[in-house]
């Protein structure tokens, strides 16, 4: 490992290959930003540098910092920034036709697949439909994990699926319909095309990948095929926790030291206090990672701060993380505040506080809250004359969205669920439409307040104070994991979810939760409890007394 501790030195590296592997904070994506820049001067001429990324929000946090760097002109200009899926499908959109694809295939959303999956889960028990849904996917994943023609995969799922995984993929096959995993199965059958690929590496003449450990070999596979010069990887092992779509971290590392050699190593944290970097070590060095020091440990007041906090309910629990972040944001009315579960289910009471509450707030996985797909909605609905058919009104979002972008086309969809829902009540679309809350969210930085979000969504982001309700075993670690492997990402959730943390984090518990058919049940303390006990400095009334004893922020 060639140890760089500034990224300063780390940008400039003058490697064809660059390979970065660096903990949480120290500024891997603010390289990658600052390496476009660097790169810009060396394209030939109609050159651009191809930006890939795994999730919309980690592309909407990459171009953020690529602005910053490079202004909006140049970013536009010399850069394509795409996430995985994006730019899989414009390969199969562009020479689709080559494998016998019409290019104008309808674009798979993220529940096109699980939509076909649901009749044969009818009349079935919650656990019994569960495991039969999870093991179609996982037969369906990977017999398209590589790229296999249609006929390889039906022999794949053959040989090694379930009946009912064969019997989806016969339907998926004769209707001509594409789920999520085609596009990359088809996108990396065609960029094995020589002829296919000098055109993109003609294009490309540089190429960024964040977050690397979340690839999985089919994606890496893209990715290289796509541009074979100037490829910077940047990435932490550590925060692998995309094991269930495919990733594979060990490999990919594995594979990206043979292309870009010894890796880079940025060891200094710019993000968090030194109270939140003690908390962090003591999980990253027990999953084998290196401790990290802050970059400025006397610019934090008070040093930050790490808290445990415990509540009779899950209900007092929210109120409790409503009245602390209203101090909060009384003392610094532009901190961010991030509530981090571990899942959804656990949000449930605090969702149900902060909709009431006078408090900013948005909730990451809830497209009306994202001001971007309202307007799309608002704009088509007024140019449909003011009251359109949902299934009309669909179309002619979807027309104006890039073909490409999958995931804002599900956001739409998630959205239009919502306003169906409401027009019920409300009386018609325009009337639903008043009632979706429209944020002022003009760019992709996170704005003041409070966000509401699940750890996977949070990859990749920041908080200036991060709660994470919800330390019982069952949820951290989640009742799901079983296997010695999955209890280990269950771990890395965990390193993700505080590594977001700048100033504070708050972990708390309850002792009583409400169970989806209303009865109260008893919980029990994470097994992760001792492991972060001597890194947990106060409990919730010493957070109180901090946020009292810290300056006004001067406005
Ligand atoms: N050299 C630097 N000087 C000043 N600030 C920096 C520097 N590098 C990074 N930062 C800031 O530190 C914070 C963390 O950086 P960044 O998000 O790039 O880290 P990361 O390594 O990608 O983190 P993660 O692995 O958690 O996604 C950001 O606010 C960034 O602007």
């Amino acid at each position: 490992m060639i140890e760089i501790p500034d990224y300063g030195e780390a940008v400039k590296y003058d490697a064809q290959n660059l390979l970065v592997i660096a903990p949480p904070g120290c500024g891997k994506t603010e390289l990658l930003a600052r390496r476009a820049a660097l790169l810009i001067p060396r394209l030939s001429p109609n050159q651009k540098i191809l930006a890939l990324t795994f999730s919309n929000k980690a592309k909407s946090n990459l171009t953020g910092r690529l602005v910053s760097v490079l202004g909006v002109e140049r970013t536009r200009k010399y850069v394509s920034i795409h996430n995985f899926h994006g730019h899989a499908a414009e390969i199969v959109r562009a020479h689709g036709r080559t494998l016998g694809i019409d290019p104008q295939f309808n674009m798979p959303d993220k529940r096109t697949q699980s939509d076909a999956i649901a009749p044969l889960l009818d009349g079935l028990s919650e656990n019994v439909a569960g495991d039969l849904n999870r093991r179609i996917e996982e037969d369906l994943r990977n017999a398209k994990q590589r790229p296999n023609s249609d006929c390889q995969v039906l022999e794949a799922l053959a040989a090694h699926g379930i009946t009912q995984s064969a019997e989806i993929e016969s339907a998926r096959q004769e209707s001509g319909t594409i789920y999520y995993d085609d596009l990359l199965r088809h996108a990396q059958r065609l960029i094995r095309v020589p002829e296919i690929a000098s055109l993109y590496r003609k294009h490309y003449g540089a190429m960024l990948v964040d977050e690397f450990q979340d690839l999985s070999p089919q994606q890496l596979d893209l990715a290289i095929r796509s541009c074979e010069q100037s490829r910077t990887f940047v990435g932490d092992p550590l925060q692998g926790i995309y094991s269930w779509t495919g990733a594979r971290p060990i490999d990919v590392e594995r594979r990206l030291r043979k292309i870009c050699g010894e890796p880079v190593d940025l060891g200094v944290s710019y993000r968090s206090s030194p109270r939140v970097l003690g908390l962090l070590n003591l999980v990253s060095v027990g999953l084998g990672g290196q401790a990290l020091q802050p970059k400025d440990p006397n610019a934090w007041f008070e040093e930050g701060i790490t808290v445990g906090a415990k509540f009779s309910t899950g209900a007092e629990e929210a109120a409790f993380i409503e009245r602390a972040s209203g101090h909060i944001l009384k003392k610094q009315p532009s901190a961010t505040i991030g509530i981090i579960c571990r899942a959804a289910w656990r949000r449930k009471p605090i969702d149900a506080v902060f909709a009431e509450s006078s408090l900013p707030s948005t909730r990451w996985d809830l497209a009306v809250d994202d001001a971007g797909i309202i307007e799309l909605i608002n704009d088509a609905t007024t140019r449909l004359g003011g009251n359109p058919d949902l299934a009309v009104l669909k179309t002619e979002v979807l027309a104006r969205i890039d073909a490409t972008d999958l995931d804002t086309a599900a956001d739409v969809a998630e959205a239009l669920d919502h306003l169906e829902k409401l027009a019920t009540d409300a009386g018609s679309i325009q009337a639903a439409l008043m009632q979706f809350r429209i944020l002022d969210q003009g760019d992709t930085a996170i704005r003041p307040g409070v966000h509401l979000l699940n750890a996977h969504t949070g990859k990749g982001q920041q908080f200036d104070w991060v709660f994470i309700p919800g330390f019982e075993q069952g949820h951290v670690p989640s009742f799901l994991a079983k296997k010695q492997s999955e209890i280990a990402e269950e771990h890395r959730v965990l390193l993700v979810m505080l590594s977001r943390a700048r100033h504070g984090v708050i972990l708390s518990r309850a002792d009583s939760l409400i169970s989806k058919k209303g009865q109260p049940y008893s919980t029990r303390v994470s097994t992760w409890a001792n492991e972060l006990r001597i890194g947990l400095i106060t409990d919730q009334v010493g957070l109180l007394e901090h946020v009292a004893r810290m300056p006004e922020q001067s406005s």
